[in-house]
């Protein structure tokens, strides 16, 4: 637990609580104690009355995961006092190393529905500027503009951190701009599927203003940009699984949420040519790619994870500290584990890799939950955002209506994986090849599918029979050019500005305020 401070609280629209005695004279009737790590910052400000007052703003918890900036005003007869505590407050947030002090902002304007400017300018900036933190800030003016800026032209020796005003997409920009700048400046060569890349040292922060928004969803609970610029501003630190995606030997993109095949692959290639729509094109190309109802064959082949890092069905979710998430596999784990597979390869030719060869109407990979305000769940409730695993989920062929009874799942409390035409297993690597059909090209196969229109609709009891030929890979919401895929989760790869899901929110009162005469000599007590 940390430090806390106590005082009468009042905040700016408790007008009528202006006259409760200060805390700083020991008489407070109303007790209010705030953790000095959730202090915003403290300033000077004038009255009604033009009297020159002292402000701290912190951050007081709201519903479902909400954080807000409120705050309480020092009043005291005796000035000296009251600057007496200003100055060990202050003192005590400059210990706090771990909170930016200036920022590399990057806004996609077009992200969402186009509010990204509005919302960065009117609820984050404000609250930057409170708490003291310099941003510089770039409009972005095409796609991959933050990521190749930040490849190779941003001086990131600047800045404590990068933060995203956008969706998914747009983070994934600043990832790989991140991830390929510390790769280059590391002379570590992407390209090589084993190769050990080396994590990011900037923190990532994520200004919710796009259509989906998982990542932040899943890592803060809410998409709330002031909630999001509040884990900015106290330093928050979350550290993130990401996964390699190579076609052969070469480096396709990174990874962090969704990896789909199939049924996400084609809402996404559809809802492309529908962007005008803002996020509503998700729901449209849903409809249309659920009434499509295809299937597609392929081969997936699995390194299942250890035992210890749980099972995608155990209904443990990955909270706030989560101790699955807390141990790192060190690189002599992971050679002792590279070991051990070329040892089992040796004797059974497989290395303990699993190979499942089918028709499938999703094949998914979910290196977090996945959560979103679509499915406040996610795709797999259960996965974790730091074990160095990710969860693939294979939907084999079923009736319309069973997709549908999958489907709705993932929107209440029910186990999406209750099916008999569903697995999920945990894995850290995973390889995709899809089945290879006559007449079709190698060269067709890393295009965009051919057949787009609906199929004919079958009855909602029976199984479709019609294979299109191949589908795409969505990789956070991006279409990936490549069919055949290996992916590997590289653990921990970058830190985000988040501390995960919390439990649940505690509220703190002081045993006896009257008692205190210095912020040292604090006491408290936690209530639920
Ligand atoms: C009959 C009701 C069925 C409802 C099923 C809902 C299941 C939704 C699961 C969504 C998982 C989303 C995983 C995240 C993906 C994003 O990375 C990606 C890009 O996001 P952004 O850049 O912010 O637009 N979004 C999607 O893939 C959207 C999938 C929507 C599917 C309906
Ligand atoms: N200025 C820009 N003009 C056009 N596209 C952009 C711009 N900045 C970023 N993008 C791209 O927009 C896409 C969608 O961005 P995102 O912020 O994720 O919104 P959404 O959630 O609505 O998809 C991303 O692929 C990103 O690369
Ligand atoms: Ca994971």
């Amino acid at each position: 637990m940390g430090r806390f401070f106590s005082s009468t609280k009042k905040s700016v629209s408790e007008e009528s609580r202006e006259d409760l005695p200060c805390m700083a004279e020991g008489l407070a009737s109303h007790s209010h104690a705030i953790q000095v790590c959730e202090i915003v910052a403290v300033h000077k400000t004038k009255d009604d009355d033009s009297k020159e007052t002292r402000k701290i703003f912190y951050i007081s918890r709201t519903r479902q995961h909400q954080w807000r900036c409120d705050d309480v005003t020092f009043h005291s007869a005796n000035q000296g006092l009251c600057e007496q505590w200003i100055q060990v407050i202050n003192e005590q947030l400059s210990l706090l190393t771990n909170r930016p002090k200036s920022l590399l902002v990057y806004i996609n304007p077009y992200g969402g529905k186009r509010r990204g400017r509005r919302i960065y300018e009117q609820k984050v900036a404000p609250l930057f500027r409170r708490a003291c933190i310099l941003a510089d800030v770039i409009v972005t003016e095409r796609a991959n503009h933050a990521r190749d800026h930040l490849k190779t032209e941003a001086n990131l020796d600047k800045y404590d951190g990068v933060v995203c005003v956008g969706g998914d997409g747009m983070f994934s920009e600043i990832l790989h701009g991140l991830i390929t700048r510390t790769q280059t400046d590391n002379k570590v060569d992407h390209n090589q599927p084993d190769a050990e890349l080396v994590p990011c040292s900037l923190h990532i922060g994520i200004i919710p203003a796009g259509s989906t928004d998982c990542i932040c969803f899943a890592t803060v609970g809410t998409n709330d940009p002031v909630t999001s610029a509040l884990h900015i501003i106290v330093g928050d630190s979350q550290p993130m699984d990401v996964c390699s995606v190579h076609h052969n030997d070469s480096f396709l993109r990174y990874s962090v949420s969704l990896l789909g095949y199939g049924f996400y692959g084609d809402i996404l290639t559809d809802s492309e040519k529908k962007r005008w729509l803002g996020p509503a094109r998700y729901d449209l190309s849903g409809v249309k790619t659920f009434l499509s109802h295809n299937y597609y064959e392929g081969r997936i082949s699995f390194l299942p994870a250890k035992n210890n890092n749980g099972d995608p069905r155990d209904k443990l979710q990955c909270l706030s500290g989560c101790r699955i998430c807390q141990h790192k596999p060190s690189s002599t784990d992971t050679q002792w584990e590279m070991s051990e597979e070329k040892e089992k390869s040796d004797k059974d030719g497989m290395g303990g890799w699993s190979v499942i060869t089918g028709k499938f109407i999703a094949i998914n990979a979910a290196s977090m939950s996945c959560a979103c305000p679509r499915s406040p769940q996610g795709l797999s409730p259960s996965a974790h955002l730091a074990d160095g695993t990710t969860d693939l989920i294979l939907v084999r062929k079923c009736s319309r209506l069973n997709f549908l009874r999958h489907l709705l799942r993932h929107t209440n409390k029910e186990d999406q994986f209750d099916h008999s035409f569903v697995e999920v297993h945990r894995v850290r690597k995973f390889r995709f090849q899809p089945r290879q059909h006559e007449l079709v090209s190698l060269e067709d196969l890393s295009q965009s599918p051919k057949k787009t229109g609906f199929s004919p609709i079958c009855s909602a009891q029976t199984t479709c029979n019609h294979s299109t030929s191949h589908s795409s890979w969505t990789c956070d919401g991006e279409i990936l050019p490549n069919v055949a895929i290996q992916v590997s989760v590289q653990c921990q790869l970058i830190r985000l500005f988040a501390r995960g899901i919390e439990e649940q929110q505690q509220k703190c009162v002081l045993e006896d305020p009257c008692t205190l005469s210095a912020p040292e000599q604090s006491t408290y007590q936690s209530v639920d």
